[in-house]
């Protein structure tokens, strides 16, 4: 009987299901565009959960992933980097993605991508999608377009040149902190990169929002279950972050009472001491603004400043507030952390970009020591940028931009072709296709920091480069135009302070296995960024098989 219901039930859903597709199949081809369909939906809470078990079968089939068809292919939540700029090549600049819940326009062309950005009411930030990260309040990631521009106003005006400096300051500190660190673990190799970058990230944001510095440790000496939740932000967040997927899930509220098995409560309290440790810190800026006080000078001092209290259009609720100042940390912390993680694996396997590197720092800082470095260097460093830029091309955390049509039907231009989008239809700019597109990157799928180097004409050396600029629509690691990335700055500043006081003094390298070729040895490193996931953001699965090592020169 429960057999026979069950069997029935799957039916039925499994008809609806391909009723579903085929139907958008139909949409997708009343547009005009090259199809693909798939039986799932990517984002698919159901799918997102099952699919890793699934593929992890398919990789014991020798079967190269090129060699599966690509309802196999595009069912995969990483296809984005999987596949890169090859569906470009088969199916042209615009193509439908067509499952059973529904269609999804990708765009390649660079100049449709810069129209699809600049017009960000007609092209729309899916708000429903990021609904699960609203765990302390709205913010300007799930706010609805109308209240967007409230919450912008206020997250913008701590992101000035002071916070950069601290940021500068704060990342050369950490960094120092973790080469002591990874040079004393050199016989067994960095145990984590990941976990030591996000680290690095975790600190410099905590201190940043805060202004309270903290100390870094290194991976294998990290355990969140002794972590000070109840007083530390850093520990808190860190306890938030590491279990963010639970708190989607289930809002913190439910997990923290006597019935809740321990480890379980122990990220709902982490949750409830995060939102206490925020709005104390909210209040008494508050407070100070009212006595006049110069407050902490953290990025919360700022925010809280920059909320106009006079006017009903500035103003943030202490919930959205909140709600800011957690994606704030949320959206810096494994978006930098990661870059910076593929950054330093890439360079591992790269002497030759090392002495590169440290060919132009030597001759920016003029041999000082990292303490002395002031912000204005950063500016200086472009083989270093140059590095963090050519990471991105290729390794992007973001990789998928979703857009929807609002508004009615929104115009695309593709070339002589106008696309008419209906209303409520998903479209992405295609990031990591684009920034892997022949057309407009030599050798596109080579990591080749020096494509971002030009000579400027008439000089030579370190001082007499400049920065290359790619075509307007062709590298958008932050999106662009009005809803773009507001920690892009940060993210640069860290990841060149980063950069810098890695190569001044140390090395980095892989270790090698008897008899094996430099050649070899870079093929192993790329194959290990190679071996990633998109759980969240993209994010190498096992940086430890490399085996890095860290030393002093
Ligand atoms: C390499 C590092 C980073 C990358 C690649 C990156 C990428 C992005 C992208 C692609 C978006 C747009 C998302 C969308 O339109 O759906 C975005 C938005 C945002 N990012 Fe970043 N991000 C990085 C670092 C940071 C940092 C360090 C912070 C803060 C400290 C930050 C804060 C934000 C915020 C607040 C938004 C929302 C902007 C708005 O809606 O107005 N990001 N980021």
């Amino acid at each position: 009987m429960i057999f026979s219901l069950v069997t029935g039930l799957l039916t039925i859903y499994g008809c609806w299901t391909w009723l579903c597709l085929e139907f958008n199949v139909r949409r997708a081809r009343a547009l005009g565009l090259p199809v693909v369909r798939t039986p799932f939906d990517v984002n698919g809470h159901l799918w997102v959960v099952v699919q890793p078990f699934v593929w992890k079968l398919f990789a014991v089939v020798p079967i190269p992933w090129s060699a599966y068809p690509d309802i196999v292919r595009f069912s995969h939540r990483n296809w984005n980097y999987l596949e890169k700029s090859n569906p470009i090549q088969r199916f042209g600049p615009v193509w439908a993605l067509a499952c059973p819940g529904g269609v999804h326009i990708y765009v390649a062309d660079p100049d449709a991508i810069e129209d699809i950005f600049s017009r960000w009411k007609d092209f729309v930030r899916p708000v429903h999608k990021y609904e699960v990260l609203s765990i302390y309040g709205p913010s300007l990631f799930n706010a609805p377009i109308e209240q967007w521009p409230r919450h912008r106003k206020a997250v913008a005006a701590p992101f000035n040149e002071s916070i950069m400096k601290f940021v500068w300051q704060e990342t050369l500190q950490q960094t120092r902190a973790m080469l002591n660190y990874w040079t004393s673990q050199s016989a067994a190799g960095i145990p984590d990169l990941q976990r030591d970058t996000r680290t690095v990230t975790l600190n410099v944001l905590a201190s940043t929002v805060f202004r309270e510095t903290y100390d870094f440790v290194g991976s294998a000496n990290l355990k969140l279950t002794n972590l000070s939740t109840a007083e530390s932000f850093r520990d808190a967040l860190l306890v938030v972050h590491h279990y963010i997927i639970h708190l989607m899930v289930i809002p913190y509220r439910y997990l923290i009472g006597p019935l809740v098995p321990q480890r379980l409560s122990r990220i709902g309290l982490a949750a409830l001491n995060l939102k206490q440790i925020m709005t104390k810190v909210v209040t008494k800026e508050k407070a100070a603004i009212k006595d006049g006080s110069p407050g902490s000078g953290g990025l919360v001092t700022s925010l809280v400043r920059a909320i106009d209290h006079t006017s009903k259009r500035g103003v943030l609720s202490l919930k959205e507030t909140l709600g800011n100042i957690f994606m704030i940390n949320f959206a810096g912390l494994d978006t930098t952390a990661n870059v910076l993680a593929f950054m330093i694996m890439r360079v591992a396997g790269e002497p030759e970009i090392q002495d590169w590197l440290r060919e132009e720092i030597m001759a920016v800082t003029k041999g000082r020591p990292v303490q002395e470095w002031e912000y204005e260097l950063f500016s200086e460093l472009r083989r270093c940028y140059a590095v963090f830029l050519e990471t991105l091309r290729l390794y992007a955390p973001v990789t998928g931009l979703p857009k929807t049509t609002a508004r009615g039907v929104q115009s695309v231009q593709i070339g002589e072709r106008t696309i008419a989008i209906p209303p409520g239809t998903d479209v992405f700019p295609m990031l990591l296709g684009v920034q892997t597109d022949p057309r407009y990157w030599d050798n596109p799928f080579n990591w080749k920091p020096k494509r971002w180097i030009a000579c400027e004409e008439g000089s030579s050396g370190v001082f007499g480069e400049a920065l290359m600029v790619p075509r307007k629509g062709t590298f958008f690691p932050w999106a662009e135009g009005p809803q773009s990335c507001l920690g892009k700055k940060v993210s640069q500043v860290e990841s060149v302070a980063v950069l810098a006081a890695l190569l001044v003094i140390h090395r980095m390298r892989v270790k090698s296995k008897p008899g094996e070729t430099e050649d070899e040895v870079r093929k192993r490193v790329e194959d290990c960024c190679d071996d990633n996931n998109f759980n969240i953001l993209l994010e190498m699965n096992n940086p430890a098989q490399v085996g890095l090592e860290c030393f002093e020169i």
